[in-house]
């Protein structure tokens, strides 16, 4: 292994520290504390130890957390009624919807419903518009805790060759489009794409979000690349990313771990697009170059 670690888990807890500090000063400013309410609807293992993790780490931020636990059955209709009351909801800053939904629920429906100024998933259409063209919104936090990493690791990005692959609404559209705002030359790669370990070589920047264990392989890596894994697939190995670790450690300059890496930092990035909701909310100057430097 050649490659340097790349310590997700130690920037999400410096970034959460700092988050911290910025709900102390926004509280002394607003004399209020944001508010971040979870929706969980159903009974699903990981989605309910995401959503406890969240709520967890909005509370030792200094923010406030509101919990909604809906039962699996729920119609349609009443989620999107306790979107509308949330939307209304002075103390609510962020509203974010765990998924997935059960299947009888239509997402794309309940994310419309989302107020798009408390929207801190980035989820909702006029989010991936407005990062699509440069205005301020809301970043999806797994892409922007990717993006992160990378300004952390490289400093400037921009003339570097990046390869996305996955093209997902929550992970591979939006990390394109931040990459392209860093002046990378973007390449997003699927199922379809011919020659992907063509692509990939030619790649300083491999972000991997396919949901495919191992998929990504050390060969096709070109030496010297920073390699970011957003893969979290559960094998009889255990917790693997995307890409094969021990292939693409011995040619990458960096790479993220599986667990350690992406993963914390979206809970890290969820609190910050809260405590950034709140201020907008207020009308709060909020210096966001000072404080992380990514993402309108
Ligand atoms: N409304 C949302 N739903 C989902 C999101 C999201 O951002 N918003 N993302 C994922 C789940 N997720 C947070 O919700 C999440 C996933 C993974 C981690 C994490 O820290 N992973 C650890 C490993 C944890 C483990 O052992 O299982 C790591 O990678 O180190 C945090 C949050 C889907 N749904
Ligand atoms: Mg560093």
């Amino acid at each position: 292994m050649t490659a340097e670690l790349i310590d997700g888990k130690a920037f999400a807890l410096r970034l959460r520290a700092r988050v911290g500090e910025g709900v102390a000063r926004f509280r002394a400013a607003a004399g209020r504390v944001p508010g971040l309410a979870v929706v969980l609807v159903g009974e699903d293992a990981a989605s309910a130890v995401y959503v406890r993790s969240k709520g967890k780490a909005t509370v030792a931020a200094g923010m406030e957390s509101f919990e909604h636990r809906l039962p699996a059955d729920i119609d349609e209709a009443s989620l999107i009624a306790l979107v509308e009351r949330l939307n209304a909801d002075a103390a609510v800053d962020g509203i974010l919807v765990q998924l997935p939904l059960p299947g009888h629920i239509d997402a794309a429906r309940v994310l419309l419903a989302i107020d798009p100024d408390k929207d801190v998933d980035g989820f909702h259409p006029v989010n991936a518009g407005r990062l699509a063209t440069g205005l301020p919104g809301f970043v999806p936090c797994t892409p922007l805790g990717c993006a992160m990493l990378l300004k952390d690791q490289l400093g400037d990005l921009s003339g570097k060759d990046a390869i996305v692959i996955g093209r997902s609404n929550i992970v591979g559209k939006p990390m394109a489009a931040l990459l392209t705002a860093e002046s990378c030359t973007v390449t997003i790669a699927h199922s379809r794409t011919h020659d992907l370990p063509g692509h990939v070589h030619r790649a300083d920047i491999v972000v991997a979000a396919v949901g495919r264990a191992n998929f990504v392989k050390g060969e096709w890596i070109k030496p010297g690349a920073v390699v970011i894994d957003v893969g979290i697939n559960r094998t009889e190995d255990g917790l693997v990313g995307d890409v094969d670790f021990g292939g693409a450690a011995m040619v990458a300059s960096a790479i993220t771990p599986v667990p350690g890496g992406v993963g914390p930092m979206t809970i890290a990035c969820l609190l910050r697009n809260t405590l950034v909701a709140a201020h907008r909310r207020d009308g709060i100057d909020y210096d966001a170059a000072a404080f992380d430097g990514i993402g309108p």
